[in-house]
Formats: C-alpha cells, sequence, structure tokens
C-alpha cells in the first residue's frame, strides 16, 4: 500500500481537522503518501483530489470545520456514483480511503467496502449517534458549546424570571440533550424515547417558583434535523400555567468553533488508529472507541446495530434537579 485518501462527509464537526492531521502525518511518517478529497463524496466523483504534504496540515488541529470541505450528496446513494468514485481512486493510484462522517456517510463507506474498495471510516459527527463508540470526533466540543450558551441564557432566565426552552442538535439522538441536560442543572429534559409529560413539567415549574426558584431550563433534543421542537414544546406548557418563556434554538452554533482538547486527542488517537490498521492489511472498518480503548468493527456490524445513549443520564437529571 503506497498511497492512502482522505475525505470528510455530513455535518462539519470540530476536530475533523484533527482527524484529516492525524491520518495525513501518520501515513507521511510512515512512508505512505496521503490524499485529500474535498468536498466529501461529491468531490471524489468529480476527482477534486490533492496530494498533502507534512506542511500542508501545520495549524489545523485547533481549526472547526474541514478544511476538506464537506457536502451532503445524495447521488452516492446511486451505485454509478460509487463506481465512479473508485474509478478516480484508481486514476490517483490511492489504494485505500479513510471517511470521517456521521452515520450517512458510513453508508458511502459501507457501498465502497461492498464495491471490494478498502475503506476505513472514523466517527465524525456532532451527534454521537454512531454504533461501537461511546463518543464521536466533535461530540465534546458540541456539547460544551450547547452547556455555554445555556449557561449565558439561565443570566436571563433568572434576571427575568422566565422558562427557557433550549434546543439542542443531535437528530433522533438524544446525547448532546442529555449531557448538556445534567451539565446544567435543567429542571428537565425533553427527547424522543424519554418519558415526557409536559403537564407534569407544567406542575413542577409551578412548585420551583412556590419553593423559591422562579426559573426554568428546559433543554429539548431536537429530534429531527431542523425541527421546532422547542417551540412546539413551550406551546404545550403554556396551556398547564401562566409562563413567560422563551424558545432558543441553538442550531449551527454548535458545530463550529475550536475543538476541546478531548475531541483534539479523540481525532488523532482514531486517525493515527485507522493507518495503523491499513498498514497491517486490515479495512473494511470503522473505529470507535470503547472503555477508553480505540478499537475497529467490521463496518457491516454497525448496521445490525443501534447507538445505545447512557440512558442513566435522564433519572439522573429528574433525581438531581429541584423537586
Ligand atoms: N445510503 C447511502 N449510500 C451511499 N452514500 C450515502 C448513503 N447515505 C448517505 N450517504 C452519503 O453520506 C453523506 C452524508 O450523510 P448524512 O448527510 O446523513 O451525514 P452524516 O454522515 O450522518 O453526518 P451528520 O449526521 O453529522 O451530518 C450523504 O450526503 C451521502 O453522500
Ligand atoms: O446543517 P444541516 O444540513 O441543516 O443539518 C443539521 C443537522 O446536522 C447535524 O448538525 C449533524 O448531523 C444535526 O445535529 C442537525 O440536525
Ligand atoms: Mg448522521
Amino acid at each position: 500500500m503506497k498511497r492512502i485518501g482522505i475525505l470528510t462527509s455530513g455535518g462539519d464537526a470540530p476536530a475533523m481537522n484533527a482527524a484529516i492531521r492525524a491520518v495525513a502525518r501518520k501515513a507521511i511518517s510512515n512512508g505512505l503518501e496521503a490524499y485529500g478529497i474535498n468536498y466529501g463524496f461529491a468531490g471524489l466523483v468529480a476527482g477534486d483530489i490533492h496530494k498533502f504534504s507534512a506542511t500542508d496540515l501545520d495549524d489545523s488541529i485547533d481549526e472547526g470545520g474541514t478544511m476538506l470541505y464537506s457536502a451532503r450528496y445524495p447521488e452516492f446513494a446511486q451505485v454509478e456514483g460509487q463506481l465512479k468514485g473508485i474509478e478516480q481512486l484508481k486514476k490517483f493510484g490511492i489504494d485505500a480511503l479513510v471517511v470521517i462522517g456521521g452515520d450517512g456517510s458510513y453508508h458511502g463507506a459501507l457501498r465502497l467496502t461492498e464495491h471490494g474498495y478498502n475503506t476505513i471510516g472514523l466517527p465524525g459527527t456532532i451527534d454521537n449517534d454512531i454504533p461501537y463508540t461511546d463518543f464521536t470526533i466533535g461530540f465534546d466540543t458540541a456539547l460544551n458549546t450547547a452547556v455555554d450558551a445555556i449557561d449565558k441564557i439561565r443570566d436571563t432566565a433568572k434576571s427575568h424570571q422566565r422558562v427557557f426552552a433550549v434546543q439542542v442538535m443531535g437528530r433522533a439522538a438524544a446525547d448532546i440533550a442529555l449531557w448538556a441536560g445534567v451539565a446544567t442543572g435543567a429542571d428537565a429534559i425533553v427527547a424522543p424515547g424519554y418519558d415526557t409529560d409536559v403537564k407534569e413539567i407544567a406542575e413542577k415549574l409551578k412548585k420551583n417558583r412556590v419553593d423559591g426558584k422562579d426559573y426554568g431550563i428546559v433543554v429539548i433534543a431536537e429530534g429531527d434535523a431542523n425541527s421546532d421542537a422547542a417551540p412546539t414544546f413551550l406551546e404545550e406548557l403554556k396551556k398547564y400555567g401562566d409562563f413567560d418563556a422563551r424558545a432558543v434554538v441553538l442550531g449551527h452554533i454548535q458545530r463550529g468553533g475550536r475543538p476541546t482538547a478531548r475531541d483534539r486527542v479523540l481525532a488523532s488517537k482514531m486517525g493515527a488508529y485507522a493507518v495503523d490498521l491499513l498498514l497491517e492489511g486490515k479495512g473494511g472498518l470503522a473505529v470507535g472507541i470503547l472503555d477508553n480503548k480505540v478499537q475497529a468493527h467490521d463496518i457491516t456490524d454497525l448496521f445490525n446495530s443501534k447507538h445505545q445513549p447512557d440512558t442513566t443520564l435522564f433519572d439522573l437529571n429528574n433525581d438531581l434537579s429541584f423537586k
């Protein structure tokens, strides 16, 4: 094996750059060549491919976004595009591909593997919705961004005795909501798959007022991309009481920004490990971290399994919030 290709796909996630850097640097330091592919699978099909020099990767470890750009390119679900992508890789003499992205991108990686092209997936998504890994690259930064924002919102909530419903990203996965809820001491977490009784939350917020806590924070998991889960929750909440309430949809601020040290280290470990696997002649794998150990699973396994959030966080939050 001589040449490794790298692409980022789906929503950008903090520390994708650290992952790109790790794959490329590890490859170069092992005498291989590293090629960057711009714009995810769209750039792969178009042949937007360039060779990395070691210095191209300077100054990238602390940057959010992705220096390889990203794309949502649904056309890659068609066999024609997948074969065209493989043709481009062969044209550049690239022997194996590292795909950094979320569950959708893993479908693309799986298709390439099924066509016999050696591909390794790294979990790069803020959503933390990938099976066989406790954490995805970017989740920690997004979580800390959400926590920072909620802490700021709390200042206004307290000053104005308001209830804020704060909607966080994560699609169907509730991880950002669960972790951010516990980390900010939210009065309630509302997330798909977890029992929510809006009336009960309203009663709790009203009792809080009587007991001396005259503001509220409810963290809402978006459920679907770009949903209106928080405004919808507030409409319902207002049926059960006279609340001065506001909905805040945190949105894409959760995707950007300087990656946390934890995300940078995770990305560096995973990127280097992917190259180790390729050097051992392995492929068709998805890299993850389980119990603090970086490991790999057959990429097909991922589609027979479902990401398991830390469900204890929901009950923990209920136990710890003001009663
Ligand atoms: N079934 C599929 N077959 C081939 N390629 C796919 C498939 N599903 C998704 N992809 C490719 O992966 C890309 C990214 O997928 P998606 O938009 O779901 O984001 P993701 O990788 O899950 O990341 P995130 O959820 O963090 O945004 C798609 O735009 C498409 O190019
Ligand atoms: O940037 P877009 O395409 O609007 O997608 C937003 C979605 O992407 C993510 O940020 C990452 O999957 C989700 O949390 C969010 O729902
Ligand atoms: Mg996804």
